[in-house]
């Protein structure tokens, strides 16, 4: 059963020049144990996406509609076997479904603190400042791991927060130390081993490695796979690098301005990407195969978000936008299902938010051209 549900999500931040339009219409899964990579570029709404799952958005953020169906429920609307009572579930107050998900974005603040850290942790962007420089390192993951089990004992806390660390490959020695005691790279380990303190079934780690030099990347991407594969956790990895996407992720959904413009497995999204913008996206960064590629990068800048036209969102930068683009946004397209016509999709398959998702073999063709992305 699927893990997390996001159904039409649109965020918004209210500014003096109208609203930001950061998330818009946006549908994926996670199943349980994967790990769904949301990639983009800078300003294309992906940490705002991963703050709206534990409402952690900034004061003029707010989630303008759709939900965030979460496989869990508070204990307080569970019968004693913990499946949700049908007292919760046929009280329109209550935001728990027939199916037994739970709607994250209608919870109040006491109950999706109850949410966080126990059931989905958040390794924020620059969290290797959020480790606190006055505690021990260990100090610090023991206190998490007693804050949500208090019941633990001292030293059983300390144990497992030894037991964490060497998980992630820092000496369980190091504990004693302080955070400035530490190099980035265990930095960034320790708080990995801090937001699986408390065995969550999905972890967000949003820019996980982006501060860090290539050689201290592989190593915290190294730990998070061990971490996951050790407590079974999904995980959302935010990144705007798609190269680090394709060596940690079992699914990906591409975002721009806002949109998610295609989703599908690593293979679909490496191997048979589906929309201009994936193309021009996967142009611009290096693979691991190919060492002397050329890398051309997709002129323009991603569009401002204010009260945006109900255009396709990429059509500015875009070298194959046709009349229909300026219509309207495109829908999710099933990509496999073309046969020279256009099928919205239904599943959570390889989908595509573009018109001419239909004559992609030829887009594809021509994306690998250097004149295809001139200055338009
Ligand atoms: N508090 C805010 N008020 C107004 N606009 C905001 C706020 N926070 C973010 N935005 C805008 O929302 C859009 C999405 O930003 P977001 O940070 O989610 O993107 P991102 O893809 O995660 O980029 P980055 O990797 O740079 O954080 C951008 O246009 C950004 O300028």
């Amino acid at each position: 059963m699927t893990l997390l549900e996001f159904n039409d999500l649109s965020v918004r931040y209210s500014t003096d020049d109208g609203a930001v339009h950061a998330v818009e219409d946006v549908n994926f899964t996670v199943e349980p144990g994967e790990t769904f990579g949301l990639v983009g570029e800078s300003g294309c709404g992906k940490t705002t996406l991963g703050k709206s799952i534990l409402q952690l958005l900034d004061r003029n953020g707010y989630v303008e509609s759709g939900e965030i169906w979460l496989d869990w429920v508070l204990p307080k609307w569970t019968d004693e076997g913990g499946e949700p009572t049908n007292e919760a579930i046929a009280d329109d107050s209550i935001p728990v479904r027939q199916d037994g998900k739970m709607n994250l974005a209608a919870l109040d603040e006491t109950e999706i603190r109850q949410v966080r850290w126990n059931t989905i942790s958040l390794i924020p962007q620059s969290a290797m400042n959020a480790l606190n420089p006055v505690y021990k390192v260990g100090d610090q993951i023991t206190e998490a791991i007693q804050l949500h089990e208090p019941e633990t004992t001292d030293e059983e806390a300390r144990e497992r927060a030894m037991q964490l660390l060497e998980s992630v490959g820092v000496e369980p020695e190091r504990a004693d130390d302080y955070a400035h005691e530490f190099s980035g790279g265990m930095r960034q380990r320790a708080i990995i081993a801090m937001a699986m303190a408390c065995d969550p079934d999905l972890v967000i780690a949003d820019e996980p490695t982006t501060a860090l030099d290539v050689i201290i990347q592989d190593r915290v991407l190294d730990a998070i796979r061990d971490m996951q594969e050790e407590f079974d956790a999904a995980m959302l990895i935010i990144s705007h690098d798609i190269s680090v996407m394709a060596e940690t992720c079992d699914r990906i959904g591409v975002m721009y301005g806002g949109r998610l413009m295609e989703s599908g497995t690593t293979h679909d999204i490496f191997e048979n990407a589906a929309n201009p913008y994936t193309l021009g996206l996967e142009n611009s960064f290096p693979t691991i195969t190919a060492e002397n590629e050329q890398l051309l990068s997709i002129p323009g800048t991603p569009p401002q978000l204010v009260d945006p036209p109900d255009e396709c969102r990429f059509i500015d930068r875009c070298p194959f936008a046709v009349d229909a683009c300026e219509k309207s946004h495109p829908p999710m397209f099933d990509v496999e299902s073309q046969q020279g016509e256009l099928s919205q999709a239904t599943t959570d398959g390889h989908r595509s938010a573009c018109h001419r998702v239909d004559e992609i073999e030829e887009l594809r063709n021509r994306a690998t051209e250097d004149e295809t992305w001139q200055e338009r």
